[in-house]
C-alpha cells in the first residue's frame, strides 16, 4: 500500500532524477527522459511505502486454537533496497515460529510484515531482525525463526560483480535458540522440498 502522498515529495524526487539524468550527460529532454523523473518518483513511492510503517502492526489478526506447533511460511519473495547503493536486493524470505497457548495469526499476516519491513532503504541482517521482533511483540510465541536469503545487485551488477553469489541471515529467538532439536526441526523444514 503506498504512503499517503503529502508524507512523499514526489516534486523532490524528480527534481533529483532530473539532476541525475543531466550530471550523468543524458538530455531529459529527449522523448524516452521527459517523463522519466515522475516514473522514477512513483516507483520510488511504491519501494519506500514501508517507511514510517511498523511490521508489528501488520500482525493485527489473532486466532486462538490448540495449534501447538510450528508454523511455517516458506518463500515469501520480497524486493528491497540496500541502504548503500540504493540498489535492489531480493529473493525469499522464511518465517517459522511456536504459538504460545495457541495464539496464532493469519499466515498472510507474516507476508504482509516481511512486505513493510523490506519497502524501504535496509540491510539484510536488519530486515532479519525486524521480521523477528514484530512477531515476537505481537505474539508473544515461544519461539523465532527467520531465514533471509538474497541476491544484492551492488554485489552482482557493480563493485565486486559476483553474479549468483547470495545472502544467507536468520534470527533465531526463544526454544529455538535453547533447544538444538527444535531448531535442527524447523531449519529441515525450511530446507524440504515439500510442495503442496
Ligand atoms: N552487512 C551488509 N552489507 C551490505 C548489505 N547491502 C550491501 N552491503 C555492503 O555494504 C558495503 C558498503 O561498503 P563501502 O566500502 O562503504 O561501499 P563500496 O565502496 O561501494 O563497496 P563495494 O561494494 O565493496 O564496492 C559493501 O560491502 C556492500 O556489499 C547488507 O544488507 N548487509
Ligand atoms: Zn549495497
Amino acid at each position: 500500500m503506498p504512503r499517503r502522498a503529502e508524507e512523499f515529495d514526489l516534486d523532490r524526487i524528480k527534481r533529483a532524477v532530473l539532476d541525475i539524468l543531466e550530471a550523468v550527460g543524458e538530455d531529459p529532454r529527449r522523448e524516452g527522459l521527459v517523463d522519466t523523473p515522475r516514473r522514477v518518483a512513483e516507483a520510488y513511492q511504491e519501494l519506500f511505502s514501508g517507511l514510517g510503517r511498523d511490521p508489528a502492526d501488520e500482525l493485527s489478526v489473532f486466532f486462538e486454537t490448540d495449534h501447538d506447533e510450528v508454523v511455517l511460511v516458506k518463500d515469501i519473495p520480497f524486493y528491497s533496497m540496500c541502504e548503500h547503493h540504493l540498489l535492489p536486493f531480493h529473493g525469499r524470505a522464511h518465517v517459522a515460529y511456536l504459538p504460545r497457548n495457541g495464539r496464532i495469526t493469519g499466515l498472510s499476516k507474516l507476508a504482509r510484515a516481511v512486505e513493510v519491513a523490506s519497502r524501504r532503504p535496509q540491510l539484510q541482517e536488519r530486515l532479519t531482525v525486524q521480521i523477528a521482533d514484530a512477531i515476537e511483540e505481537r505474539l508473544n510465541p515461544r519461539g523465532v525463526v527467520v531465514v533471509i536469503e538474497a541476491e544484492h545487485l551492488c554485489m552482482t551488477m557493480r563493485g565486486i560483480q559476483k553474479p549468483g553469489s547470495y545472502a544467507v541471515t536468520s534470527a533465531v529467538r526463544g526454544l529455538f535458540r535453547e533447544n538444538v532439536a527444535s531448531r535442527q526441526e524447523v531449519f529441515a523444514l525450511i530446507r524440504s522440498d515439500l510442495r503442496p
